[in-house]
């Protein structure tokens, strides 16, 4: 038998065999089929969302929620994107109070019984998102699941909803396995280390010089309840949360002192750095507290409550990203103090995470000379106090004297090196011309159709997202799935198909990588692909979109209008956006036909001169068609706004690998460490374990150093 179901708009037929699929079990586990094949994001939470005839409405109250965590690093913009404005009237319209905070609305919670309620305002409502927390249950969910809960609230006459009333993912066998074990490790870790205070003093001292901080005293490590794990000699940060502040996690950082007297940190979280959320030192803040200063790192948070006596917290994944999950927790702070770090990259981090937080509350630290990271500046004997006052507001007018512009003219030029962005690690010429990947920029990317396009820019990219920048894919001409089998081949620098043992050992690396992908294919609308841009940027901090390519937004506009016209505007747009955001746009663009033995130029790309004249770098895939050398491919730059370097350099093809950065005749040889007595490693590679090694690994999985951060898919409970 067919029905007809409307699913969140959708109208969708299911065939039916059971009669009796009314049954409240039935349409669970059918929402749930439904999700695991895609056809719905995820199970419909209530009632004005399966309407049966006769049926009335659902709910499922025995079902405990819990989101499947990190089921794909997929971007899909919300099925009908909000606007504050759209949040507030509906909340209007039902008359509820709400507060109007710096990034979130703040309404009271509906699943706690209002005479429990210990805050009045305390489930918050994302405006960006429309995503809602409430602190009071650690309840979550879409603004379409709070939208439901509220209709049924209405219908029901209730004044509150059980926190078990939305319908979740249930966890599969292996993840409960998983997390009881990141449990039980946690409590391991933690009851195995020892506070600094029950260490005899010359060894405390001992570490303090090791990690650097001789100033930081007893008490401060006491207060922030940080302890010593000495089978590794690291320092255990602790992550207290949820509504019994209870142990949730651990961060262990061990000290490296390298040769140049500085000391290099590593770290690993349990449970991984994927579902680690945890705002160090949160539970210190008072509820009065009205002032924060926000850091990269612990021990900075540690200093900066030493020397000034401040509330602060640190970010679970310092600069790389502020998750949207933890802004309810930085509500109640009417200013709030971003001193991230001592480099440009802390600088720009703070800027763009100062507008999630609402610019008007914010103030920045810049990174110079004077101004190191807090850890640094107290050892140094600095006025921390007074760094935090001299902070510069975030909040920045349109029109600037250059005043107000000759301390960043002065950052600048003192730190070359860092401005000219990222370095590539397989690319070295691409080093040597363009000098680095910065934000904001906007490169535009050609070569002739099927010469390889997809294929270099994938491991320029891959290079990049391997050292940290959070990465978004627009593919529309090949999917996901193929553009991520590409990756992972590059990243292995092998075919896995004839090493599938090796599989889930460089999956399982690959799945650190800060990468995601837009789940468009085909034609788009050039609209649709900036908003799901836009919202990328705000749930991940993207620094890096690739859209491959532009041809494939051209279809969706009015071809009445001039063609060119059409790219001029839909490049203007992605300049704008990368301007605007501080994102790197690549733009791939299919070339005009030119005939084939001639070199494409700037002028070859497809359109008006448009292209060229917006983007910042121009880079193209040259192919040679030489009887000798069928293969052969170049790439050429042939515009750099940063510094003005071109030029061109060959590329060798590796099929096996998919990868163009092998070393070129021995030209750029690559230095060989050896790793282990009886393994080698080419630099900046990593060697997959042998067949046996493999299952140790999947043994130990859980936290060896990650540098990478992932993304942030699930609750800040931790759960
Ligand atoms: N230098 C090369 N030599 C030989 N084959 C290559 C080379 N680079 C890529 N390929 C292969 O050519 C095929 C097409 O590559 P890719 O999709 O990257 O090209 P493209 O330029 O993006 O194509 P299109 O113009 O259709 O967008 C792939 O199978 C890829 O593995």
């Amino acid at each position: 038998m067919w029905r007809r179901l409307l699913l969140r708009g959708t109208t969708c037929l299911l065939q039916v065999e059971d009669p009796n699929f009314l049954h409240q079990r039935h349409i669970s586990s059918l929402c749930l089929r439904l999700v695991t094949q895609r056809l719905i994001h995820r199970p419909p939470a209530a009632p004005s969302v399966l309407r049966f005839p006769g049926a009335g409405y659902f709910l499922a109250n025995n079902e405990t929620r819990a989101y499947k965590k990190d089921t794909k690093s997929t971007v899909e913009l919300p099925v009908c994107p909000i606007t504050v404005t759209d949040i507030k009237q509906y909340i209007r319209s039902k008359d509820i109070p709400f507060h109007d905070g710096y990034s979130c609305l703040h309404i009271p919670s509906i699943f706690v019984e209002s005479s429990a309620r210990k805050d009045s305002f305390s489930l918050f409502i994302d405006k960006t998102t429309g995503q809602f927390l409430c602190k009071d249950t650690l309840v979550e969910g879409s603004w379409e699941d709070l939208q439901d809960c509220l209709e049924v609230m209405q219908k029901e006459e209730q004044d509150f909803l059980s926190p078990h009333v939305l319908l979740g993912y249930p966890e599969s066998v292996e993840e409960q396995e998983e997390r009881e074990r990141e449990l039980r490790e946690v409590q391991r870790i933690w009851s195995s280390s020892v506070p600094l205070t029950d260490v005899p003093e010359d060894e405390a001292q001992l570490i303090k010089t090791m990690f650097q901080i001789p100033k930081v005293s007893n008490a401060t490590l006491k207060k922030f309840g940080v302890r010593l794990f000495k089978p590794t000699k690291s320092l255990v940060f602790p992550w207290f949360g949820g509504p019994d502040s209870s142990l949730k996690g651990v961060k262990l950082l061990s000290a490296q002192n390298t040769d140049t007297d500085k000391v290099t940190y590593n770290e690993a979280t349990v449970p991984k750095c994927s579902s680690y959320y945890n705002l160090f030192g949160l539970p210190l803040v008072n509820r009065m507290d009205s002032e924060l200063v926000l850091t990269g790192h612990e021990l900075d948070t540690l200093a900066v409550s030493q020397a000034t006596g401040l509330p602060s917290v640190a970010l679970p994944r310092g600069v790389s990203c502020l998750p949207p999950i933890l802004l309810p927790y930085l509500e109640q702070f009417k200013r709030v103090t971003l001193w991230l770090g001592e480099d440009i990259r802390s600088w720009e981090a703070s800027k763009i995470f100062s507008r999630k937080l609402g610019l008007r509350r914010c103030s920045l630290v810049r990174p110079g000379e004077y101004q190191p990271s807090p850890v640094e500046a107290l050892a140094q004997g600095k006025n921390l106090s007074r760094i935090i006052k001299a902070s510069i507001p975030a909040a920045h007018k349109s029109i600037v004297s250059f005043k107000q512009l000759r301390e960043d003219v002065y950052g600048e030029l003192l730190n070359t090196e860092q401005v000219a962005g990222v370095k590539w690690m397989r690319f070295p010429e691409l080093n040597r011309i363009l000098k680095g990947h910065r934000k904001g920029e906007l490169t535009v990317f050609t070569g002739p159709t099927g010469s390889g396009k997809t294929t270099f820019i994938s491991e320029v990219a891959l290079d990049l997202c391997m050292q940290g920048v959070n990465t978004l894919w627009g593919s529309f001409e090949i999917n996901n799935v193929r553009l991520a089998k590409i990756m992972l081949t590059q990243f292995a620098m092998q075919r896995l198909e004839e090493n599938l043992e090796q599989y889930d050992f460089w999956a399982d690396k690959f799945e650190e990588l800060p990468l995601y992908f837009m789940t468009f294919h085909g034609q788009q609308n050039i609209k649709t692909v900036l908003d799901t841009m836009q919202h990328a940027v705000y749930l991940y901090d993207i620094n890096h979109v690739i859209i491959d390519n532009l041809q494939f937004m051209m279809g969706q506009e009015n071809l009445t209008v001039d063609k060119f016209a059409v790219q001029d505007h839909i490049i203007g747009a992605f300049r704008k956006f990368a301007t605007n955001t501080s994102c790197h746009v690549t733009l791939i663009i299919h070339p005009r036909k030119e005939e084939d033995d001639r070199e494409l130029q700037t002028a070859s790309i497809f359109g008006s001169a448009k292209a060229s004249q917006e983007a910042d770098n121009v880079l193209i895939l040259q192919e040679k068609k030489l009887v000798t050398c069928p293969g052969r491919r170049s790439l050429q730059v042939t515009k750099n706004r940063f510094d003005g370097d071109v030029g061109i350099f060959p590329l060798d093809f590796i099929k096996t690998s998919l990868t163009f950065s092998a070393p070129i005749k021995g030209k750029h040889k690559l230095r060989k460490v050896p790793i282990k007595p009886d393994d080698e490693e080419v630099e900046g590679h990593e060697v997959a374990p042998k067949k046996d090694d493999i299952k140790k690994d999947k043994a130990e999985k859980s936290n060896k150093t990650k540098k990478t951060p992932r993304p942030v898919k699930s609750p800040t409970t931790g759960k």
